[in-house]
């Protein structure tokens, strides 16, 4: 059914109503904090009218009273002066973090991890915009009440709501999880077309109300092109903010390196993934390091690094996936964290890290305008440049060709979703996503 954006009286839901207001810091004068927009939210979502104001039941409100409006999840409603707070005065300000499948399971490791302050740092206060869908509100009012009941000093608003128009407002970084799961029979073609309009969508939503030096990671699969799409349809935001999660494919590669040379995970350095979070995906053997040192030198078994290594992370998430029943939702969160904590904190000297980024006008010979993964490097500032010193032999080389013909094949699938005419779509036959088998 058809969300309609017109605003219709919101009520706190009973199972809320009855919660206690928080109380406030003594020193506090009642003063608004939040920013209000003018688009308003389906009564369904959640929202509060604000605690000196009276809405009689029933009454009908305009767009035109929608500043007098808060829409907020229940103890985040509260009203408070954060400088009134002495234990506040160091922080920075404020931040707006919007998260899409923010009921799914990613999502659920991913949001107490940001609200932690583990991943933009314990002087970094945030903001929570959840976006859900029919589907899944029920399930989002679980997620915030738990937010709710962990007491985060750091999280100082959580909003669910349903409209991306509302949820990706001033966004600073845009966490692109939900996305279709493909589910039996369905065509790849099919999923890349789904999931295409999703992320097409919600790069127009972007390019509309979010900062406009929003970082946007996309985690929906097939990540790559959705992030590719998403950034064709937000052309007023710079086509670098775009990231397709590859930390994932990167930290497992790390993992299959360590366990080989007998070593801890953290000795192992300069790994990238190139390419498409797919199977063809390319760990990167020739230029990671262990202890400093090139892995080739360490691990001297060259067939265990060209088949079996390679395979074992390309394949990871299909094998968790016959573990679990489900594919990687923890591991990938801590990945999530690990790709945002790489963009703002400067990188290690000499290190880098793998994001899937949009190409123009690399150096690797990569074929441009499409999203690839690449090796990154930041000086902590949330951008990145493309990493130095990097070397191609003929075998990388020919398994960059491969993962980048499966990416422009992608990308002919979903020209109608970026603008460039009618889609064709002859997709190789063995394009995979990691967890598919
Ligand atoms: N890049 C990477 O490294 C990885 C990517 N992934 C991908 O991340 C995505 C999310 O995974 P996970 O959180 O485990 O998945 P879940 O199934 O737990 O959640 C996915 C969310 O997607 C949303 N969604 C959007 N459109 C649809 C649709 N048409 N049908 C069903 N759900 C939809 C749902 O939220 P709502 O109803 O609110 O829209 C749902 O909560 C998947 O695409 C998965 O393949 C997973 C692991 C690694
Ligand atoms: O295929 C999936 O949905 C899971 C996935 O991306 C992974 O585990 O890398």
């Amino acid at each position: 059914m058809a969300l309609s954006r017109l605003h219709t009286p919101c009520m706190e839901p009973k199972s809320l109503s009855s919660r206690p207001a928080a109380p406030l810091p003594s020193s506090a004068s009642r003063v608004p904090r939040v920013q209000l927009s003018r688009r308003v939210l389906p009564c369904r979502v959640l929202c509060s009218v604000a605690p000196n104001q009276v809405e009689s039941p029933g009454a009908q409100s305009t767009v035109a009273d929608a500043p007098k409006k808060r829409e907020c999840f229940g103890v985040f409603c509260t009203t408070y002066d954060l400088k009134a707070e002495e234990k506040t005065k160091s922080w920075k300000s404020l931040i707006n973090i919007a998260v899409s499948g923010a009921a799914g399971m990613i999502s659920n490791h991913l949001l107490f991890k940001l609200a932690s302050g583990e991943v933009f740092g314990p002087d970094q206060p945030i903001a929570l915009k959840l976006l859900g869908s029919e589907r899944s509100f029920q399930a989002l009012e679980g997620v915030a009440m738990e937010l709710e009941d962990s007491l985060y000093p750091l999280l100082r608003e959580v909003r669910i709501g349903m409209d991306p128009y509302e949820v990706f407002q001033d966004a600073e970084w845009a966490l692109l999880i939900g996305a279709k799961p493909r589910g039996p029979g369905m065509e790849r073609a099919a999923l890349l077309d789904i999931n295409g309009q999703i992320f097409a969508e919600q790069g127009r939503v972007l390019n509309a109300v979010a900062s406009r030096n929003v970082k946007v990671i996309v985690v929906g699969n097939p990540c790559n092109t959705n992030a590719l799409i998403c950034l064709k349809n937000a052309p007023n935001i710079p086509a670098k903010n775009f990231h397709a999660l590859t930390r994932l494919d990167e930290n497992r590669a790390k993992c299959q390196l360590a366990l080989k040379a007998g070593v801890f995970y953290d000795k192992v350095s300069n790994m990238t993934i190139w390419g498409n979070h797919s199977t063809t995906q390319v760990p990167d053997f020739l230029n990671a390091k262990i202890n400093g040192l090139p892995v080739k030198e360490v691990i001297t078994d060259t067939k265990w690094l060209e088949e079996e290594f390679t395979e074992r992370v390309q394949k990871r998430g299909g094998v968790l996936i016959q573990k679990w029943g489900r594919s990687s939702a923890a591991s990938t969160a801590v990945s999530i964290v690990d790709a945002i904590r790489s963009l703002v904190t400067p990188t290690p000297k000499g290190d880098w890290f793998s994001s899937g980024v949009y190409t123009n006008g690399n150096p690797y010979g990569i074929a441009e305008d499409i999203v690839f993964s690449m090796p990154c490097v930041s000086k902590g500032d949330g951008d990145y440049e493309l990493a130095k010193d990097v070397i191609i032999d003929d075998f990388l080389r020919t398994r960059l060709k491969r993962t980048e013909a499966e990416l422009l094949a992608e990308k002919r699938c979903v020209a109608h979703l970026t603008g460039e005419g009618n889609a064709y779509c002859d997709l190789p036959e063995d394009t995979m996503l990691p967890g598919e088998q």
